[in-house]
């Protein structure tokens, strides 16, 4: 696998991103999605908003994780994108499935304004709340939160544990360090009320074409993990975690 970011001499335009990163999207997905890109890029001299500011960051890191869930979520669903913070995942997902209602939650005022105006710009039907995405859930009910980047398993299961008739799943992106997560938070017994399953596991990088043969970024289907599952063959990878009550989606 080939990390994008070493090699200078590859074209950066979107379209040559996504070729390399083998996406296919069609043009009224194609344009907003990069508008979005580069709207975010100019707030971004405002306010720090991204890392990624470079076509093949956004592509591989950014909308490689929201195609990935945006496949992984249900027709009509309600979605909160906890965390939101340069609006990823919400905005592209809201952009890859507009049968979804998604809402974005950002504490940090500054980042919640900008959320606005990007939603605005890009003609979105997307409420944004400034707010602690728990907070919200005393007044609102979702069917799946998803989340990047903002707090480890432990931490998001003792933010939501209260709430948990507000929702009924948890759709977390997370990197390599996950397996990490998942020990420190059995450790802290506070999976025990949950089942935790790897819904999507995808190769970081551009695919080589041995991940291509070998369906390296596959569904992982529904089996919830037990304490003493082996997640080796997933080492180096981005999964898409789901976390539910017991039972929930037996
Ligand atoms: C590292 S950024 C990640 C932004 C984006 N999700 C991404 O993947 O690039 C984390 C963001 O979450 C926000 N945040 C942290 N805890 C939060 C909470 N409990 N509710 C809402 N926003 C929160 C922070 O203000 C910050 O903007």
């Amino acid at each position: 696998m080939t990390d994008p970011t070493e090699n200078n001499d590859l074209e950066d335009t979107f379209e040559s991103a996504l070729l390399r990163y083998g996406m296919q999207l069609d043009e009224p997905l194609a344009e907003p999605l990069r508008r979005y890109a580069e709207l975010m890029w100019k707030f971004n001299e405002q306010l720090n908003l991204t890392r990624h500011t470079t076509w093949d960051l956004y592509v591989g890191r950014d909308l490689r994780d929201c195609l990935q869930l945006a496949h992984l979520i249900q027709p009509d669903e309600a979605v909160l994108d906890l965390g939101s913070g340069n609006g990823v995942p919400g905005i592209p997902l809201a952009i890859l499935r507009p049968d979804v209602d998604v809402s974005l939650a950002e504490s940090v005022g500054k980042r919640a304004k900008v959320l606005d105006e990007l939603v605005t710009e890009l003609n979105l039907s997307v409420p944004v709340y400034a707010s602690r995405g728990e907070h919200l859930l005393e007044d609102f009910r979702f069917t799946t939160i998803v989340s990047r980047a903002v707090g480890s398993l432990m931490k998001f299961c003792k933010w939501v544990e209260p709430h948990w008739s507000s929702f009924d799943r948890l759709l977390l992106v997370k990197g390599p360090r996950w397996v990490e997560e998942r020990a420190e938070a059995r450790h802290y017994g506070v999976l025990k009320e949950f089942d935790l399953r790897v819904l999507a596991s995808y190769p970081l990088g551009i695919p080589t074409a041995e991940d291509e043969e070998s369906g390296a970024a596959a569904d992982r289907g529904d089996e919830v993990l037990d304490d003493d599952d082996d997640v080796s063959d997933l080492e180096g990878q981005g999964v898409i975690l789901q976390l539910s009550r017991k039972g929930r989606f037996a």
